[in-house]
């Protein structure tokens, strides 16, 4: 192991990098709260602003995957196609196998300098999260319940509050609604056989209300819909506490751009459409275990600086204000206020432990794990 790689995976390192993470984050989502009056006055310029605030807590985890951790990120697509990504506001399908296969959609998203306006369904339990969840509320993520008689509604409401948004946006979707896990995995293949649908083997059977009312509501808004499929190289199960150690990873990633006209607009239809989406995408999965790659071109995009500037800007702020704070506590020799400090630094590292906690599959929910919800 060098030298590099030993002090990347030192715990010392790591809390810093969680230190810079968690403060910083804390005084945008502040500053994001100073926004609240301007959306009365410039609705358009309060979003800019926080699209802006947005991506210095989003680029910071970027950055972590592609300066830390060196992760590689390849992209699969359309020569054809590649111009209009980052051009347009578009709909991500995403497969939801991988801790981080969002920290690499991110990625993608800065690369396409769509990072700071980019959106997601996400699960409402996501909201409560300091720092992301915080971020998000500012950024007009859609949440969900995961309940489709409640989500009906709000959900249609918030996609359509999204048609009128200032700057290009992907909108990510997890069809599959939780990641896969092999027990979620039987289950919803039981409800596949019960609908008559073929089975899939890297995929759970999508969820296909969330599409439908996303195309039927970005309609006109966004161009096209990106299928995306995610896998990585050497069966690697890529972790964020891994990325924190400094552990490389390499990414690969297929994207087929679909124009939003060839969505049927029909509920049943779109749904099958889905499906058949799903099938496809399974294909490329198999494809990608014979052989190692995904088919088509590579025509990779390269990291950018921004997302590393920007985290070096925040370590030497935060890192200069610690040391003068570490400075007056030592020459104040109060033991009090030196154990307080301690209990603080105890509970920052567990605090972002939790966070981290959120990503990991072991602690994920039990949505489509219950016998009860397979609706046979
Ligand atoms: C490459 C570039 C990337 C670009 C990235 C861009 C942006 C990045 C931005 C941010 C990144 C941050 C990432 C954060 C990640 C957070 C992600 C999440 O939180 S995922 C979870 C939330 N999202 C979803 O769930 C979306 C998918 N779900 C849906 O669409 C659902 O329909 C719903 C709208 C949420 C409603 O949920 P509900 O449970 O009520 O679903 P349904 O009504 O659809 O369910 C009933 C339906 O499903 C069938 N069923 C029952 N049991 C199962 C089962 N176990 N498996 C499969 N199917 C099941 C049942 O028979 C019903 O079928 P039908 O509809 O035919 O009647
Ligand atoms: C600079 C780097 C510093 C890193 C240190 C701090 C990291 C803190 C990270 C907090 C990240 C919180 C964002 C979590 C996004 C998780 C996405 C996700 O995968 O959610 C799961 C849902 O889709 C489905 O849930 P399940 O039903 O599977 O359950």
């Amino acid at each position: 192991m060098g030298l590099v790689q030993l002090l990347k995976s030192q715990f010392l390192s790591q809390l810093i990098i969680c230190y810079v993470f968690l403060v910083s984050g804390l005084i945008v989502n502040l500053l994001q709260l100073c926004t609240l009056p301007l959306w009365l006055v410039s609705k358009q310029l309060a979003r800019r602003i926080n699209i802006r605030l947005g991506y210095c807590i989003s680029s910071q985890m970027v950055a972590a995957l592609e300066w830390w951790s060196g992760t590689e990120c390849t992209l699969y697509t359309d020569p054809k196609s590649y111009p209009l990504y980052g051009n347009e506001n578009a709909i991500v399908v995403l497969n939801h196998s991988f801790e981080i296969d969002f920290l690499c959609g991110w990625t993608f998203c800065e690369r396409f300098g769509v990072l700071g306006s980019s959106k997601v369904l996400a699960k409402k339990e996501l909201s409560y999260v300091p720092v992301i969840g915080w971020m998000w509320y500012f950024l007009e993520i859609v949440f969900c319940k995961r309940k489709w008689e409640e989500d009906r509604r709000t959900v249609a409401q918030s996609l359509q509050n999204l048609r009128d948004y200032p700057e290009n946006y992907w909108f990510l979707l997890y069809c599959e609604g939780t990641r896969l896990t092999p027990k979620k995995h039987q289950i919803s293949m039981q409800v596949a056989e019960s609908k008559g649908l073929p089975k899939l083997k890297y995929h759970l059977l999508p969820r296909t209300k969330g599409f439908w009312v996303t195309v039927q509501n970005l309609r006109g808004a966004a161009a096209a819909v990106y299928d995306s499929t995610l896998n990585f190289r050497n069966n690697e199960m890529p972790t964020l506490l891994g990325i924190l150690n400094g552990k490389k990873y390499h990414a690969d990633l297929y994207v087929r751009r679909i124009p939003l006209e060839l969505i049927p607009e029909d509920e049943a239809e779109c749904a099958a459409w889905l499906h058949k989406l799903y099938q496809e995408k399974d294909s490329f999965q198999e494809h990608y275990t014979q052989t190692g790659r995904f088919p088509g071109p590579i025509v990779s995009p390269p990291r950018r600086p921004w997302a590393l500037i920007n985290w070096l800007f925040w370590c030497c702020l935060l890192l200069y204000l610690l040391g003068l704070l570490l400075t007056q506590l030592i020459s104040s020799g109060s033991m009090l206020t030196i154990l307080a400090s301690l209990a603080f630094c105890s509970t920052v590292s567990l605090g972002v432990r939790w966070m981290i906690g959120q990503t990991e599959i072991d602690r994920g929910s039990s949505y489509g794990n219950k016998e009860e919800s397979v609706n046979i």
